[in-house]
């Protein structure tokens, strides 16, 4: 057990099911890799990571009957090698062990036990090394009663945990819980992180989560296609230019916001449309609202509703449309989107329209983003069943079928393309559960359109601004104008 521990830099932003994930394993190991070569990898960058997080203390290793398990036993060996008080429990049998979690439990000569709850009254470290990748079912029985002790101990603050992989009973490709998990400080899992790890609750169980890089052969299949990726400025950077000096206001896109029965809504989209380097943003909402908003910005130009919608946006050479903040579920609403959807420009559906077409098909028009948060998209796809597929699965669905990228907003917001690509966003801070972000996130996505991304690159980087805009502003009680005006 004397293989160098290999844990450089990985794969930063591909995240990958659990099975892409195995078949990277296979990939490699038909390359020559030995799989307990990469069993020792895992487990040793997982101590070492341990190591750094927590100070000495008693250990109990909660080992499962699978590879999690086999990881868990390096671990144990390596924690003990570095003069740690370790304790392995066992669920099952050492005889009913396989392959390279056998191998790993050979070379553990410290102490063992049968995977009892009582174990955890004594541990001041949990490993939780019981389930991984290969989460099959709900959690129950003895590995259910540990992982609610060590939950309550935790709580109690007597007792630090770390998961290997993920915390047992999160399933890595959704973050649901099967059964039962304990939450962790620390997750380290291997080569990349896998959706679950973002996801909700699976991320807020997950505590803070590092990387181990194991070897895997970047030439595996499932890298250049990973299930979903992390949201980046790698995703549309080079395509999103800076102004430059042959940049006029047109070229820099302009946005119309269609504003309806709550003007404030359409304010804030407009507002965050002007921050997110719109070069034009022109406000249409009911006449008697136009004092109101005009009100707002000198810069803004405001108007009542145009008869002719289609004739307008071409004579005012608008980029991109956001419609749905504030809009209301009337006749005119439901006019004024078909006639949105018409102009066949790109266009942000929020808000209202999810209820206007609640279960119906949407009218043809332009490349949409439609940002639903997660009771508006229940009622836009009431087939698509969020908690049993997972987000990256339903979102991923519900683009495919409706022909548009989806944002589904929430803290763990997912963005998918008709075409396939995924893109799940990290750590949105919980200010952003404030009234009027989601108008704000409407109109910086319509600025994105009108300089010229396309819908899902659109997406992610508005999502992505928001976020950082939250993170900037800090604090306990967010303004949604501060908000767009952070952008
Ligand atoms: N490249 C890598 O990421 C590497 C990962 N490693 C580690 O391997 C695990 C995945 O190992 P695997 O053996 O495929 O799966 P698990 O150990 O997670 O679990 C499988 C066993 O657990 C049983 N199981 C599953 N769910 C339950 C449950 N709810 N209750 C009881 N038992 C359960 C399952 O039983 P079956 O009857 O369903 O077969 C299996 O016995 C990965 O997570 C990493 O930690 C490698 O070490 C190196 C490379
Ligand atoms: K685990």
């Amino acid at each position: 057990m004397t293989l160098p521990i290999d844990t450089g830099p990985t794969t930063r932003d591909a995240l990958l099911t659990c099975e892409q994930m195995a078949a990277c394993d296979r990939f490699t190991i038909d390359n020559g890799t030995t799989g307990f070569t990469l069993m020792l990898r895992a487990g040793q960058g997982a101590a070492r990571h341990i190591r750094r997080a927590f100070r000495p203390g008693r250990v109990l290793v909660a080992c499962g009957p699978g590879n999690n398990g086999g990881d868990g036993f390096v671990i144990a060996r390596d924690l003990r090698e570095h003069g740690w008080d370790v304790t392995v429990a066992l669920l099952g049998a050492v005889s009913s062990l396989k392959g390279d979690a056998a191998e790993a439990a050979a070379h553990w000569d410290g102490p063992m036990a049968a995977l009892s709850a009582e174990l955890v009254g004594s541990a001041d470290i949990l490993v939780d090394a019981l389930f991984g990748a290969g989460l099959t079912r709900p959690v129950e029985g003895a590995a259910a009663e540990l992982l609610a002790r060590a939950a309550g101990r935790a709580a109690s603050g007597r007792l630090k945990v770390a998961a290997v992989d993920v915390p047992s009973g999160v399933h890595g490709d959704t973050g649901q819980v099967l059964g039962t998990a304990c939450p962790a400080d620390l997750t380290v899992t291997f080569h990349c992180r896998k959706p679950g790890h973002l996801l909700q609750p699976g991320a807020e169980l997950c505590g803070g989560v590092r990387v181990v890089d194991i070897g895997i052969d970047p030439a595996a299949p499932a890298m250049a296609s990973p299930a979903a990726r992390v949201i980046a400025p790698a995703l549309w950077q080079d395509r999103l230019l800076p102004a430059g000096p042959a940049d006029h206001k047109y070229t820099r896109g302009h946005v119309l916001v269609l504003g309806g029965a709550m003007p404030g809504a359409a304010r804030l989209a407009a507002r965050s449309a002007r921050r997110m380097g719109a070069g034009l943003v022109t406000v249409c909402t009911p006449e008697e609202a136009v004092p109101l908003v005009a009100g707002d910005a000198p810069g803004l130009i405001v108007q009542d509703i145009p008869y002719d919608l289609g004739a307008f946006v071409s004579a005012r050479k608008v980029a991109a449309i956001v419609v749905g903040p504030g809009l209301g579920t009337g006749a005119y609403a439901w006019r004024l989107v078909e006639a949105a959807l018409a102009c066949t420009l790109p266009i942000v559906l929020d808000a209202d329209v999810f209820s206007l077409f609640a279960g119906r098909r949407l009218p043809d028009g332009g490349p949409a983003v439609l940002t639903p948060h997660g009771g508006e998209f229940g009622r836009l796809f009431p087939k698509i069943d969020v908690r049993e597929s997972g987000r990256v699965a339903a979102v991923s669905r519900a683009a495919e079928q409706c022909g548009h990228t989806v944002l589904l907003k929430g803290p763990d917001s997912t963005v998918a393309a008709p075409d396939g690509r995924c893109a799940l966003l990290d750590g949105a801070p919980a200010t952003l559960a404030t009234g009027g972000t989601g108008d704000v996130l409407a109109g910086a996505v319509a600025a994105l359109l009108g300089r010229g991304l396309p819908p899902f690159e659109a997406a992610c980087a508005g999502a992505w601004f928001h976020r950082e805009a939250a993170r900037r502003l800090g604090g306990t009680a967010l303004l949604a104008e501060d908000l767009a005006d952070a952008l």
